[in-house]
């Protein structure tokens, strides 16, 4: 790459080691999740949500479950400021949900956001300044000491508004752009704020450390929270919150690593909306967390519906690949993905109460509100027969042997490559049907007669070209008298008989469907099914269309013996 010199690591590592969190191995318990969907997210959307939309994501966030939701920038714009008085005018703030307000270090701005919460039961005011050495050197162009002013300021201002306004306030700060801050000032400009606030046991404090921009590798992200959990003073009465984005793409690493550390509140939002990249997507960090047997205590039993909520609202889109949520997550095209998935399930059957263990699937898809059919084998040219059979099981009822598995699952392939396309499961019911069951040609089956003696024999009702024939053969069962019928008769030979029968139940339909595979001189097996009410005429369907797709495939001339009768 050209240009490379222009950068370099622009983060701090702590000034001693923070490792611990390297020890643990998993989350053992939900943070506290902060939805900051309508204020991180909206901020970061094309056209912001209008009043009726936001009420509406609001409601989508209670069902979920999320007890914190930091609802806006009050003092930013005339919406955002009704849709708070809204939500609190219109009594639409369940009792057990604390709502969150964000406001920058300015007077007026302070003012204008405790002028928004009058009449709130409890809220949370959300007080950052930015501290990094870039912004310090670049934006605000002040010393270490002059941006402390402007936090523990601000930290005053809350203060004093919130004496004046009845409610009951709990006080936040976050340190903005504190990924670029050197640690121990990081430090020192949390501790000034935390003095100014006193926390108590009964009146505790959040300290949101964001990645406001992502700027180094998880690990150092979760050592620097660590270094701030085992420093902060009155940490006891101090709840760590964190708040990443997701520039590196590391997102819910960097927050994994974080709780692993010491955070025990995430802000972050739905599907990851946000500034650029976005922050924290808070469904993945929820169904990880419930993909190693921790309740995240989030409701995201149906994604398909939340996610249909949020793509309308924001106008965003959730990416096919996106974890959990994307529509292509659980789908498996390749074989042997297919192969390893449905035997998966077949191993599960009765055995439920077991941790899922399925190949390739994370969690349940059902758990999530997503479907086996549609959601998970979806069949195109990569794939093989394990896939193509369960398909054909599941939708139409047709558990094919498996052998014909293999060979059908070549012939769907193949379609599919050359049409290069995905095959939707009725059109590869309509390939195994036009393929497969009760072929008519060139031999077509009419009736049979049997009487028995020590053998089977029967005389049997064909048709070829339009002109109907009986012909006779003797065998020790019913199907080896037909057999012999059609090979003596027509002059063709097989072997090898496979068979297997079972009953289809589809609706109220119940039929009999027969397989049967005979091998021709050349060794090649060739298959036909036979579906039916009465189970004798499926089998001798089924060996009708294996005959005739020997005939067809082989291009054998029908010598007629002279001993037919035309009838
Ligand atoms: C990382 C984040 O997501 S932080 C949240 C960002 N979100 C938003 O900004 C969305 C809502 N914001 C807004 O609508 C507007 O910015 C408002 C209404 C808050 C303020 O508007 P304005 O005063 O017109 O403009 P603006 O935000 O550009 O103000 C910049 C000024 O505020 C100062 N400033 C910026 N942030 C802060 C802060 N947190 N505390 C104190 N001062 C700040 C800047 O240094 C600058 O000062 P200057 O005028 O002396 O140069
Ligand atoms: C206001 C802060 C927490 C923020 O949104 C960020 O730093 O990304």
């Amino acid at each position: 790459m050209k240009n490379v010199e222009k950068y370099s690591r622009s983060y701090f590592m702590p000034p001693v080691t923070s490792r611990k969190w390297m020890e643990k191995e998993y989350i053992t318990e939900a943070p506290v999740w902060c939805s900051v969907d309508l204020r991180d997210g909206n901020q970061a959307l094309v056209v912001p949500l209008t009043l009726e939309e936001k009420l509406e994501y609001f409601q989508l966030l209670v069902k979920i479950g999320f007890k914190e939701i930091e609802v806006g920038f009050p003092a930013a714009s005339e919406t955002e400021y009704t849709f708070l008085r809204t939500l609190i005018e219109q009594n639409l703030i369940p009792d057990d949900v604390t709502i969150q307000v964000l406001t920058q270090s300015r007077d007026h701005i302070i003012e204008k956001t405790f002028e928004s919460l009058k009449g709130v039961n409890k809220a949370i005011v959300h007080l950052y300044n930015s501290t990094s050495l870039a912004q310090r050197d670049q934006v605000f162009k002040k010393s270490k000491e002059e941006i402390i002013d402007i936090a523990v300021s601000g930290a005053k201002l809350l203060q004093k508004y919130a004496a004046a306004t009845e409610g009951n306030f709990i006080f936040q700060y976050s340190p903005e752009s504190f990924t670029g801050t050197e640690l121990d000032f990081a430090l020192e400009i949390c501790n000034r704020v935390l003095d100014v606030w006193q926390p108590a046991a009964d009146n505790k404090v959040i300290i949101n450390l964001p990645a406001t921009v992502s700027l180094s590798m998880p690990h150092v992200y979760a050592s620097q929270i660590e270094f701030m959990s085992d420093h902060l003073n009155h940490r006891e009465n101090v709840i760590l919150s964190i708040h990443p984005h997701n520039d590196r793409g590391c997102g819910v690493a960097d927050a994994e690593l974080a709780m692993l550390a010491g955070g025990q509140r995430i802000e972050g939002t739905l599907f990851g909306n946000g500034e650029r990249t976005g922050n924290v997507d808070i469904v993945t960090l929820a169904l990880n967390m419930f993909s190693h047997g921790v309740d995240p205590q989030l409701d995201f039993e149906n994604t398909p519906e939340i996610r249909a909520v949020y793509e309308r609202l924001t106008n965003m889109r959730v990416h096919e690949r996106h974890p959990y949520a994307g529509k292509l997550v659980f789908t498996a095209f390749s074989g042997s993905h297919q192969d390893a998935i449905t035997k998966g399930f077949k191993w599960r059957e009765g055995k439920e109460s077991e941790h899922w263990k399925v190949p390739y699937l994370v969690i349940d898809p059902m758990d999530i509100g997503r479907e086996y059919e549609g959601d998970i084998i979806r069949i195109n040219s990569q794939s093989g027969k394990g896939g193509i059979g369960y398909l054909l099981e599941q939708q139409y009822s047709l558990d094919l042997p498996a052998q014909m598995r293999e060979s059908f699952g070549y012939n769907v392939k193949n379609v599919s490559d050359h049409l290069n396309k995905e095959l939707m499961p009725h059109e590869i019911y309509d390939i195994f049907i036009d393929g497969y069951v009760n072929i008519k040609t060139p031999v077509a089956f009419i009736d049979y007669q049997f009487t028995k003696h020590d053998d089977f024999q029967t005389v049997l009702t064909i048709c070829i070209n339009d002109e109907v024939q009986e012909i006779t053969g003797v065998g020790n069962g019913r199907l080896d008298a037909i057999s012999n019928a059609l090979q003596t008769k027509l002059g063709i030979s097989f072997t090898d008989l496979v068979y297997k029968e079972h009953a289809q139940e589809i609706g109220s339909k119940s039929n009999a469907v027969s397989y049967i595979g005979i091998t021709d001189i050349n060794g090649t097996v060739n298959w036909g099914c036979g579906i039916d009410a009465d189970i004798m005429n499926s089998s001798v369907k089924a060996l009708f269309s294996a005959v005739n797709n020997m005939i067809t495939s082989l291009k054998l001339p029908i010598q007629m013996d002279s001993s037919l009768t035309t009838k």
